[in-house]
């Protein structure tokens, strides 16, 4: 299996892309593949991945974010992003970390190596003005899909939230309304299987954070919404006021599964865990099969 390297010029071998390479379904490795590939799974590849700390935070204390991932992590990171046809965070960590979620190795790839962004976020929250948002404005992201909860048309409760989506959908994004879980959260297995899934995730979604996302992630009912996970584990310590990486299950969700370990490699000083979500009595790789 050959992966290409999204590089504009060659150069040495890179580590992470023979980590990909060892890791992921060869249907994912031709990269890229333009939405109209004819063959598509049932639902997109789903990998969940995050940098943490020895003590298990994913950010400060507050949420500040933190620079975890060295270089050689880093730059694993950003060819996951290459790799994907979508990227989703929270609006936890759009608010916190106004993040780009763009590939850059290191200077931006062009517009066709780069992910799709989608953001989970119930109450329209995202300001209008985010980096997600002006990417896309300047031509340099795709445009933005942010999944929210459903509104009513009419009831004066949800009068803010129809301006909201209306400076939303005037700064380009495009609105995704779901109906929320019983505990109130957007459910991710609805997305995936959406109507419009494949057009607007590809065949293949990164999940980046943050912490509430991740517990969701992870809490899915069997036989699960996550096909891999990969955990950077730089050898620091943030202390006990820092975020924890999964954050606490609400009442009435799911364990989470049992992790089948994959593989573990050094990216300089951070050891990058790949490990495969496994629920007993169902069988095969979820989207990738
Ligand atoms: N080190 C790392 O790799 C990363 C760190 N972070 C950190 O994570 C922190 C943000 O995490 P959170 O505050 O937990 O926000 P989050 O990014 O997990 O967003 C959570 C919000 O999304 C909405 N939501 C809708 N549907 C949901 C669902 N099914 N499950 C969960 N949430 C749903 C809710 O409004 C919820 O409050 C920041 O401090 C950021 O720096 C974020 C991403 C990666
Ligand atoms: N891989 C990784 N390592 C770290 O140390 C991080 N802090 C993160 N954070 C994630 O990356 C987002 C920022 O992305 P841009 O640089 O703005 O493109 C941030 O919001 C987290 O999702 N990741």
């Amino acid at each position: 299996m050959q992966f290409n390297d999204p590089r504009p010029t060659g150069g040495p071998p890179v580590p992470a892309l023979a980590l990909l390479a060892a890791v992921y379904p060869p249907h994912l490795s031709d990269l890229p593949t333009p939405p109209s590939t004819p063959v598509r799974p049932a639902r997109p590849f789903v990998t969940l991945t995050y940098a943490q700390s020895l003590d298990g935070k994913i950010a400060g204390p507050g949420g500040t974010q933190l620079q975890l991932s060295g270089p050689e992590s880093m730059r694993l990171t950003h060819h996951l992003r290459v790799l994907h046809d979508s990227i989703l965070v929270g609006v936890g960590t759009v608010l916190n970390d106004d993040p780009q979620l763009t590939a850059r190795l290191p200077s931006l790839l062009p517009l066709s190596q780069q992910p799709r962004p989608v953001i989970l976020d119930s109450s329209l929250r995202t300001p209008p003005t985010c980096k997600l948002l002006v990417n896309a404005q300047r031509g340099i992201s795709h445009g933005v899909t942010i999944v929210h909860r459903a509104l009513s048309a009419t009831s004066e409760e949800d009068e803010d939230l129809r301006r909201r989506a209306a400076d939303l959908e005037r700064a380009g994004a495009r609105l995704i309304p779901l109906e929320p879980d019983e505990h109130g959260l957007l459910p991710l297995s609805a997305l995936l299987s959406h109507p419009h899934a494949s057009h607007l995730l590809g065949r293949s979604l990164m999940v980046e954070g943050g912490a509430r996302i991740i517990a969701s992630c992870l809490a899915a009912p069997p036989p699960g919404i996550v096909d891999l996970v990969i955990v950077t584990v730089a050898p620091v310590l943030v202390g006990e006021d820092g975020v924890s990486a999964v954050a606490p299950r609400k009442a009435g969700q799911g364990a989470p599964p049992r992790l089948e370990h994959v593989r573990t490699e050094l990216f300089g000083q951070d050891s990058v865990v790949v490990v495969r979500p496994v629920y007993e009595g169902v069988e095969g790789e979820g989207g990738a099969a």
